[in-house]
């Protein structure tokens, strides 16, 4: 009779102790073979049956109960579930529920991609629920762009779109405005205070507000205006309390509690600033306008709004309003915010720096850079695809509500999910919100390599060309960023010109912190930057 002898040490004949576990025969072998293969099988069949008794099943729901005095009371960071991949924890696809709203949060770039680009005839539409109330009351009448449903949110973007191509979104007519304001930047904020500290995310979304005001009415603000910079810091007040603010919209007794925690109170007062202000400039275009002389996008929304070429009177006075408000809260403190993290990065890394500057020294000498000039500078470009990826904007996008319920393709998710045997069916319900978790995807650790590095190389072949690699800073399918040219317009400019004429450092002793600190965009907390002529 053979024996087998089973050893405590995989390839040992003994274990190091010379104790035997167990001996078995050939016979019991197969039959112990028999036993594994039946359990497998059997389990393989009641987890198939078992779960199928529960389709269709839903992701896991992720108590926020517990979350929520971390979420109300943190001053700096109030999302917890955005500001760092939470796949790992929930999976690629959780449910947030809070105040009876379910929020189905997405980790997996395939599945952003399946429901908003593919499946965007019922992912495209906002609530206005889940919007600050800023906007809400306004939006009651009014839609604007962000939070407008079909089919009024499909003219006004459109309407949008086209009147900014027009205007030069991405194209070269527009730079020698972007570059005016540059340099009447450099000019009051960084050329009196060379070689001296300063506070650039307080100052740079005056300049990034002004291009879109240059846009919009046709013209830039002082940066001594008072009544502009108050407006501004209003405005970016009620930016910073966006996300608290609709968070307490849906536990309303929050926003009772003592003091602010909630923004609330902060996201109203600066919602009586903002409002009036700009229907004061609705006004003041209406007054004047000229229909031959039709150069703003307010004033060729106005006219539009006299042809009445819609049929469904969208193209009102609180619209014209509402939708200038969109594009300044969506334009100003996104493509701000990524300039601080490309300057702040640039401090951090000063090899990096030294790479930019070289190439533009190679490149344009001290000549004026011009957009085009982008297919020349791949590492400049590199770095700022790095701090789109890293600096992590717009860490939820905005929510999307599904109108369908929906299943997710089963074999996505046998991808995603990287199970071969058994898949859980995840159907998510209709009227849901759909947010993405960017962090998930810009710093999967599976697609980019040490994803918390930054790295711009790994966005070139070689040191030559840009590589074709996947991003979603901008959000996918209809509902996607409509200012991205414009954004990547801005960045090149800004970063460029800074580049050429300045090294950026911190004060001496101080360390990067390069933790994000998050509302509804994620900005680098408060630094303060040397420029020193080059
Ligand atoms: C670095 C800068 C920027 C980033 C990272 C960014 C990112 C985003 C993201 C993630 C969304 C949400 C997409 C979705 O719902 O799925 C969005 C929407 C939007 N963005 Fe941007 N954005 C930037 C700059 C701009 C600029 C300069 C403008 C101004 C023209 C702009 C205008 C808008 C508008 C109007 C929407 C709403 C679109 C809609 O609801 O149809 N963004 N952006």
């Amino acid at each position: 009779m053979t024996s087998y002898m089973f050893f405590l040490h995989r390839g040992k004949k003994e274990t190091k102790m010379g104790t035997v576990i167990t001996t078995l025969s050939s016979q019991d072998l197969s039959t112990l073979g028999l036993v594994i293969v039946t359990l497998i099988l059997s389990y393989y069949f009641y987890a198939r049956t078992s779960s199928k008794q529960h389709y269709p099943r839903g992701p896991p729901t992720i108590p926020i109960l517990g979350n929520l005095p971390q979420l109300l009371m943190a001053k700096d960071t109030n999302m917890i579930y955005f500001l760092e991949d939470s796949r790992k924890k929930y999976g690629n696809v959780f449910t947030i529920e809070l105040g009876g709203v379910k929020r189905v949060v997405i980790c997996s770039y395939e599945i952003v991609q399946e429901l908003f680009s593919k499946h965007a005839n019922i992912s495209s539409n906002r609530k206005t629920d889940s919007m600050p109330e800023t906007y809400s009351k306004l939006a009651e009448v009014t839609p604007g762009i962000f939070w407008a449903k079909y089919p009024h949110w499909k003219t006004l973007r459109s309407f949008a779109l086209s009147t900014l191509r027009e205007e030069g979104m991405g194209k070269s007519h527009l730079e020698p405005r972007i570059m005016h304001e540059i340099h009447a930047y450099i000019d009051h904020f960084i050329t009196p205070h060379v070689g001296q500290p300063i506070n650039l995310s307080d100052s740079i979304m005056l300049a990034t507000a002004n291009v879109m005001s240059s846009m919009i009415h046709g013209h830039r603000k002082d940066y001594t205006d008072t009544n502009f910079l108050y407006w501004m810091r209003q405005f970016r007040i009620s930016i910073k309390s966006a996300t608290k603010a609709a968070i307490a919209r849906n536990i309303p007794f929050a926003a009772y509690f003592p003091g602010d925690f909630t923004g609330v109170k902060a996201d109203r007062k600066a919602g009586e600033v903002t409002i009036p202000e700009v229907m004061k400039e609705v006004e003041a275009h209406k007054a004047n306008l000229d229909p031959n002389n039709l150069v703003t996008y307010i004033d060729k929304f106005l006219y539009h709004a006299q042809e009445k070429k819609d049929g469904e009177n969208l193209f009102t006075d609180g619209n014209a309003g509402i939708t200038m408000l969109n594009l300044y809260a969506a334009g100003t403190e996104t493509t701000s915010t990524a300039l601080t993290w490309a300057i702040l990065y640039m401090c951090a890394h000063p090899d990096v720096q030294v790479k930019v500057q070289e190439e533009i020294d190679n490149v344009l000498g001290t000549n004026e850079v011009r957009y085009q000039d982008r297919f020349t500078l791949p590492y400049t470009e590199a770095v700022i695809l790095e701090t789109l990826r890293l600096g992590n904007i717009a860490p939820m996008a905005l929510p999307h509500t599904l109108e369908e319920e929906y299943t997710i393709d089963v074999l996505l998710l046998k991808a995603v999910q990287k199970i071969h045997l058994i898949v859980i069916l995840q159907t998510l319900p209709a009227g849901c919100e759909l947010m993405i978790n960017m962090a998930s995807i810009l710093w999967d650790e599976e697609v980019f390599e040490e994803p918390n590095k930054f790295k711009p190389e790994r966005y070139l072949n070689g040191d030559v060309t840009l590589k074709k690699t996947r991003t979603l800073a901008f959000g996918t399918g209809r509902r996607a960023c409509l200012g991205e040219g414009l954004a990547r317009m801005e960045l090149s400019l800004f970063l460029t010109t800074f580049m050429q004429r300045f090294k950026v450092s911190l004060p001496t002793g101080h360390i990067p912190n390069l933790n994000g600190v998050c509302s509804i965009v994620n900005a680098p907390a408060k630094f303060t930057v040397i420029f020193t002529e080059r």
